[in-house]
């Protein structure tokens, strides 16, 4: 087998993470931030998991003139977002949390692992996609385990720019979220979506993929809707 993601990192930033890994399982148990806190699976289902993209990004890093930005949404103990943010030092990386104290731990993995490009923000997605500094800005918007791709789409379409990417992580339930997904996306100004399967040394007989889609359009304006409605009825119903 080749290298993995881990593997390719250089000492600085495996270090990077090593120290991460030591802060989610030392605040976990307060704070509990995730179900998996063994060392070996915390390098392979949350930092290789994260790092599925890596080579997307440094593609895309390497044919812009413009300074590349991603945003995490729902971001959790911080992943992919500052797992991306220790090995992307060029990137800018803002990481959305809605909760408080999960956002309050990201703030200190930010500090002690010193990652410059990175920013913490404790809101909610689809407030920040209104908000003029935020919206339409992004090159890329991220989200692990947050919803379905309908849902998703909704509440992080909007901060992607024109000629830039939606990403989300999925399983094998992705064919069935495309059902009403697909147009979720179409409707946000998407084109239609691609998926790019993956492996971690973890998981091999897993069945990963990226979710992938253009922006083509301009989000309209009605979108994203207020939580209460998105909840009532999902986009593309
Ligand atoms: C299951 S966790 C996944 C965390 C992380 N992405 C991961 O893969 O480990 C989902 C997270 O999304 C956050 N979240 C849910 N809806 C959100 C929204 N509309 N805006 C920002 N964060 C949100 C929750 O607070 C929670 O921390």
């Amino acid at each position: 087998m080749g290298q993995t993601r881990l593997e390719s990192l250089s000492d600085e930033q495996r270090e990077k993470l090593d120290l991460f890994a030591r802060l989610l399982i030392e605040h976990n148990e307060r704070l509990n931030l995730t179900r998996i806190i063994e060392p070996e699976e915390i390098k392979t289902k949350h930092f290789e998991d994260s790092l599925a993209p890596l080579e997307m990004f440094i593609d895309y890093q390497n044919n812009t003139d413009r300074l590349p930005s991603l945003a995490d949404i729902g971001s959790g103990g911080g992943f992919p977002g500052l797992v991306l943010a220790a090995v992307l030092p060029e990137w800018h990386i803002v990481s959305i949390e809605a909760t408080g104290k999960k956002a309050d731990f990201q703030q200190l993995v930010v500090e002690e692992l010193q990652l410059m490009n990175a920013e913490v923000i404790n809101d909610r997605a689809e407030t920040l996609s209104q908000e003029p500094e935020y919206r339409e800005t992004f090159d890329f918007a991220l989200n692990r385990a947050v919803g379905t791709v309908s849902l998703v789409a909704e509440i992080t379409g909007g901060l992607v720019r024109r000629g830039g990417y939606f990403l989300s992580y999925k399983g094998p339930k992705v064919d069935d979220e495309l059902k009403t997904g697909a147009e979720a996306l179409k409707l946000m100004g998407f084109a239609r979506p691609e998926q790019i399967p993956y492996k971690t040394s973890g998981e091999e007989a897993a069945d990963l993929r990226i979710l992938r889609a253009k922006k083509i359009k301009s989000t309209p304006r009605k979108y994203p809707r207020e939580f209460k409605y998105i909840k009532k009825r999902h986009l593309g119903m």
